[in-house]
């Protein structure tokens, strides 16, 4: 049987790359900052633009009425950001807007489309690397069209871990961020990462650079792309208490394989983090 998405697949690629080049060509103007959440939660002119551009095009490409879109910052307009049956896309315009801000150079644009809850695809764009990661369930991960696979190391000693600090700077949930890092660099492990983009992240697990990534905060929409080329990589996906894997959890673990994963989770400090998917009012 044909592939029922390919369609969808194909244009997401053509999708991402337009986006990549908007945000590679962003004058000044459009770097200005403005907050969200909190202060050091930034967003740009270019961040909204491009997820107009993105969903623009996907629902004159798409859009009978039967597509449904997760974007970052419609969500942030007040957009609802649940996940039913409908073929859903998932998109981050800019992940890595601190970085496009200071112009440090890893910013991915991510897409993702699930249908029945699950994830179907997914395309992660690092644009000013010019690297194009994809992945269709079952069928293989890829950058620049070349296949991609995870590490194969076995031990944590000899591995390389990426996490993140977030944007919550509340002294406990910081304190628990640094005890997590410390206790895992002093496993020991080769070394502790963080490129600020989770989509990045997820693809430098993906391409075997790095053998897990993990963070408490993340959104749906930094991770959902990404969770597809790792999965296709060959690696896993697991909750940060070793569970299930829950999208809108925003908790998460991609690594290699369980060894690694398991002995990163032994290490992690939980803090409560309100559900994506949470009614409006609880965020
Ligand atoms: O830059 P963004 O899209 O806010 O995402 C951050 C995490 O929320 C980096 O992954
Ligand atoms: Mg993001």
């Amino acid at each position: 049987m044909a592939d029922p998405w390919q369609n969808e697949y194909d244009f997401a690629v053509q999708v991402a790359r337009v986006a990549g080049a908007v945000i590679r060509n962003a004058g000044e103007d459009e770097t200005k900052v403005q907050t969200k959440s909190c202060a050091v939660d930034l967003v740009t002119q270019t961040d909204e633009r491009v997820e107009k551009i993105i969903i623009g095009s996907l629902k004159e490409q798409f859009g009978n009425g039967t597509h449904c879109f997760i974007g970052e910052e419609s969500v942030a307009k007040g957009e609802p950001c649940i996940l039913t049956d409908k073929p859903t896309w998932i998109i981050d315009p800019v992940d890595g807007t601190t970085n496009f801000v200071h112009g440090f150079p890893f910013v991915a644009v991510s897409i993702a489309f699930a249908v029945n809850k699950e994830l179907e695809f997914g395309v992660v764009y690092s644009c000013l690397e010019d690297k194009m990661y994809k992945a269709r369930k079952g069928k293989g991960a890829f950058c620049n069209d070349e296949p991609i696979k995870v590490s194969d190391v076995n031990d944590i000693n000899k591995s390389i871990i990426i996490s993140e600090h977030g944007t919550d700077r509340s002294i406990e949930k910081v304190t628990k961020i640094f005890s997590t890092m410390q206790k895992i660099l002093c496993i020991p492990v080769h070394g502790l990462r963080g490129s600020g983009t989770a989509a990045t992240n997820m693809c430098l697990v993906a391409s075997g650079a790095s053998e897990a990534f993990f963070e408490i905060g993340i959104h749906c929409w930094d991770i959902a792309a990404g969770a597809v080329i790792v999965k296709e990589a060959g690696g896993l996906l697991l909750d940060v208490d070793g569970g299930p894997f829950d999208l809108m959890s925003r908790r998460m673990v991609s690594a290699n394989n369980k060894v690694i994963a398991d002995r990163i989770i032994k290490e992690i400090e939980i803090f409560q983090v309100v559900r994506d998917d949470a009614p409006i009012q609880k965020k």
